[in-house]
């Protein structure tokens, strides 16, 4: 069954997952899809306040039980998300294991510049280091970025196909952002592994991923290198700062806390990651899966501990604004249901230009020179989806 309804009114219907995938085109609205389903919007019905959630509510409710917000949280909180109200919804399955076959689209011309060199990357790691040493750091996550000029406009349709033909069971995305140049759609597309929060009736869940390495393509090297990351102190460090700091902002909003002792692997096309399913009971209709995703966001998956000396030592290394990569995209409805996913693996695309970033979680035992590979296999993701070698 097929339904196209007015968001804010009738009920959504299911429609064929590769189908709706396949009707996605940039400028037209938003895809997102995950285990739980797929979301496809179409237009923009109504723009909605900049990440005030109560605010997001309350509009959702005037509209009606069925209203859906989409869009994207930055990675500063202090900075202006993006949410509209679509004009219309369809939901779908799955992709799950679908295959989405069909033309991938030939490789992106171009040149891909590195912001910075990853020389420059390695340092801004040592002075990561550095100021861990002097005290009052933990953790912190230094990302970079690469930025293809390519020798035409770039199609975001063959992207979005390769990266679902590559990782069906990812959580895929591609978020329609306001344009910066007037007929040339913005759009921020990726496969994330990796769930902020979603909230289904009083159903809480949060899946934070950290501490990762490369697959390999032999079977029994990929399974060692797994086993490997899972006995790595370096690395359960690094994971257990990120779960101790969200089950300590979810516990004053939620019921029946239930975090896991230890942390399981889960694998992505090209990586290995330490996961921990974090699972509450949400019992305030009031709070909604965006109140909750604000509550968490930013976690030290994309950030560090603390977070205030984190997010400073981001903002004085980095040499750019990350603007919406490692916030989060997805929607909220007005039941208070929704989904939220890390913006990772990701890349904005505008025009001749495609933006991609990568970013790894820096612990006094990490090393420069692993941490700019790790944000280099990172990096494979979007450029795999462009056919481009450089990383
Ligand atoms: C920052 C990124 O990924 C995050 C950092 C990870 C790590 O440091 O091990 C793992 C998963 C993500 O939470 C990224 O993909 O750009």
């Amino acid at each position: 069954m097929t339904s196209t309804s007015p968001a804010a009114r009738a009920p959504l219907g299911v429609a064929d997952p590769v189908r709706l995938l396949r009707s996605w085109t940039p400028g037209s609205g938003s895809w997102f899809s995950g285990p739980a389903g797929s979301l496809r919007t179409r237009g923009v019905l109504t723009g909605l306040p900049p990440g005030d959630a109560d605010a997001v509510l309350r509009c959702l409710r005037d509209l009606g039980d069925d209203a859906v917000a989409v869009g994207a949280l930055p990675f500063d909180p202090a900075a202006d998300a993006h949410l509209v109200v679509p004009e219309h919804v369809e939901r779908a399955d799955p992709l799950g294991a679908v295959l989405v076959a069909g033309p991938g689209g030939s490789p992106v011309a171009g040149t891909a510049r590195p912001i910075p060199a990853p020389a420059a990357y390695e340092a801004m790691v040592a002075e990561a280091l550095a100021r861990m040493a002097a005290g009052g750091l933990d953790k912190v996550v230094l990302a970079r970025a690469l930025e293809v000029v390519a020798d035409g406009p770039v199609d975001a349709v063959p992207m979005l196909r390769e990266l679902a033909r590559r990782d069906p069971r990812s959580y895929l995305f591609a978020v329609d952002l306001p344009p910066e140049r007037a007929g040339t759609p913005r759009t921020l597309l990726g496969a994330s592994p990796e769930l902020l929060l979603s909230r289904r009736g009083a159903t809480v869940t949060a899946n934070p991923l950290a501490g990762s390495a490369a697959r390999s393509s032999d079977p029994e090297e990929d399974r060692r290198r797994g086993e490997a990351l899972l006995a790595s102190a370096k690395d359960r460090h690094e994971h257990a700062l990120v779960v101790a700091d969200v089950a300590e902002r979810l516990r004053p909003v939620v019921d029946d806390l239930e975090v896991p002792a230890a942390p399981s692997l889960v694998r992505t096309p090209t990586l290995w990651h330490l996961s921990t399913t974090v699972r509450a009971r949400a019992t305030d209709r009031d709070t909604s899966a965006l109140h909750l995703a604000q509550a968490l966001h930013p976690t030290p998956a994309v950030c560090g501990v603390p977070r205030a000396a984190a997010h400073t030592a981001i903002t004085e290394i980095e040499p750019f604004d990350r603007g919406f990569y490692t916030g989060a995209v997805g929607w909220t409805d007005a039941r208070g249901d929704g989904e939220w996913v890390m913006a990772l693996r990701c890349g904005e695309v505008q025009g001749d230009r495609v933006r991609l970033w990568a970013g790894a979680g820096i612990v006094p035992a990490s090393r420069p020179a692993d941490e700019l590979a790790e944000t280099g296999v990172k990096l494979r993701t979007l450029l795999d989806a462009l056919g481009l070698d450089e990383a």
